[in-house]
């Protein structure tokens, strides 16, 4: 094993609990964070703008809400978790007025101070606590009692002491409950990008999408078709989640896998490989970033357009209609059905 790996024995929470942490955003990571930590004996207040639509739900929480000049102000841990597209507005106008030296700014994700977008001043400490999986999950976990692996990386340590707070911030959030490992922000940039383009989220989707379109084009009932492609997905990865491919090649039928080895290399062929390579490349370059934040500053023409376009594919509509018949229906309480948008 090269990786280093953190738990919770070595990590000190109460560097953590002497100090007063602000976290800005209370959206899928914001209130994971936010709760966690508090329900960790940690001094949170959420930063927030006047007229944010999270305010209420962060007071009903139990939580003390600043607007981000207040809550930045108030605390020495500043934690960044706004959409990585509005992070550096947040952070020129409401941030680094109140940055004093020794405090610690905790991002997320690496993205801004990867790409340059955020440049912290050298007083300052500046820590990534990446968890990895949606922030839904990340709170789900902890009041399970479990946590989500973290991946933890310091860019600049002023104070000497920054690797022990991101530890125990980890700690505070129940990552070191699963296990986090030691990466660096470029690492954890690059790959996460990575990994939500080409694999997880990119990649599955426009599979589900293409497959759905061949059986339904091809005459198949959509229902089946959606159970086929979509719905019976979540099984087949959890097995690869509690014991890679090979547990999940172990379970389903030799018919199954003797498919899964001749006709998998006919669908992901070299040029796909060849096309995640050229994905890899915009990122590490900083093409996807730019394209990514100069459409942002054009009011997200692009993003929106396709948000809608996606939200049209016929697979939704089945799929909306097809769970809301059955029990295995589960849904997070702020999720509304039928809206891409939080
Ligand atoms: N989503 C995830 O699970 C993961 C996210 N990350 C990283 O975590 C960070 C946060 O992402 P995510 O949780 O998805 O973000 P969200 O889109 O869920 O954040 C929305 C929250 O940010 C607030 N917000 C938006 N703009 C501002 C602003 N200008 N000032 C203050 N608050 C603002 C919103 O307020 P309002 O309600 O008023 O709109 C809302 O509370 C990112 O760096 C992301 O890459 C990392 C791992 C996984
Ligand atoms: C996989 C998407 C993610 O990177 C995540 C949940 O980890 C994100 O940015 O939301
Ligand atoms: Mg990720
Ligand atoms: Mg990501």
């Amino acid at each position: 094993m090269t990786a280093e790996l953190y738990y919770d024995d070595d990590a000190d929470l109460s560097i953590l609990q002497g100090r007063k942490v602000a976290v800005i955003g209370y959206g899928s990571q914001g209130h994971a964070h936010a709760l966690n930590l508090r329900d960790s004996g940690i001094d949170v207040r959420v930063g927030l703008q006047e007229g944010s639509k999270s305010r209420a739900k962060a007071e009903e929480q139990g939580l003390k809400v600043l607007t981000p000049r207040q809550a930045a102000e108030e605390a020495d841990v500043v934690v960044i978790l706004a959409p990585d597209q509005a992070q550096r507005h947040l952070y020129a106008d409401e941030i680094a007025p109140a940055l004093k030296a020794g405090d610690a700014l905790v991002f997320g994700h690496g993205f801004n101070i990867r790409f340059g977008y955020i440049q912290p001043p050298a007083g300052v400490d500046v820590i990534l606590v990446a968890p990895k999986a949606p922030g839904h999950t990340v709170r789900r976990e902890f009041v399970a009692g479990r946590g989500i692996p973290d991946i933890i990386a310091v860019e600049q340590d002023a104070t000497g002491k920054a690797w022990d707070l991101a530890k125990a911030y980890a700690k505070g959030i129940g990552g070191t409950r699963a296990g986090v490992i030691k990466t660096t922000f470029t690492e954890e940039t690059e790959t996460d990008l990575f990994g939500e383009q080409a694999v997880l989220c990119g990649g599955v989707s426009h599979l589900v999408q293409a497959g759905f379109e061949t059986l339904t084009e091809a005459g198949y009932q959509p229902e089946i078709a959606y159970f086929e492609v979509l719905h019976e997905l979540k099984l087949i990865v959890d097995l690869m989640w509690e014991g890679g491919i090979a547990k999940q090649r172990w379970s389903i039928s030799d018919t199954a896998e003797y498919g899964d080895y001749v006709s998998g290399p006919r669908v992901i062929t070299p040029a796909v490989k060849e096309s995640m390579k050229e994905i890899l490349a915009d990122i590490q370059s900083g093409a996807f970033a730019k394209r990514f934040i100069d459409d942002q500053e054009n009011g997200a023409k692009e993003f929106l357009a396709l948000r809608e376009k996606e939200a049209q594919h016929p697979i939704e509509a089945t799929g909306r209609e097809l769970r809301s018949h059955f029990s295995w229906k589960q849904q997070d309480a702020d999720y509304t059905e039928g809206s891409a948008a939080r």
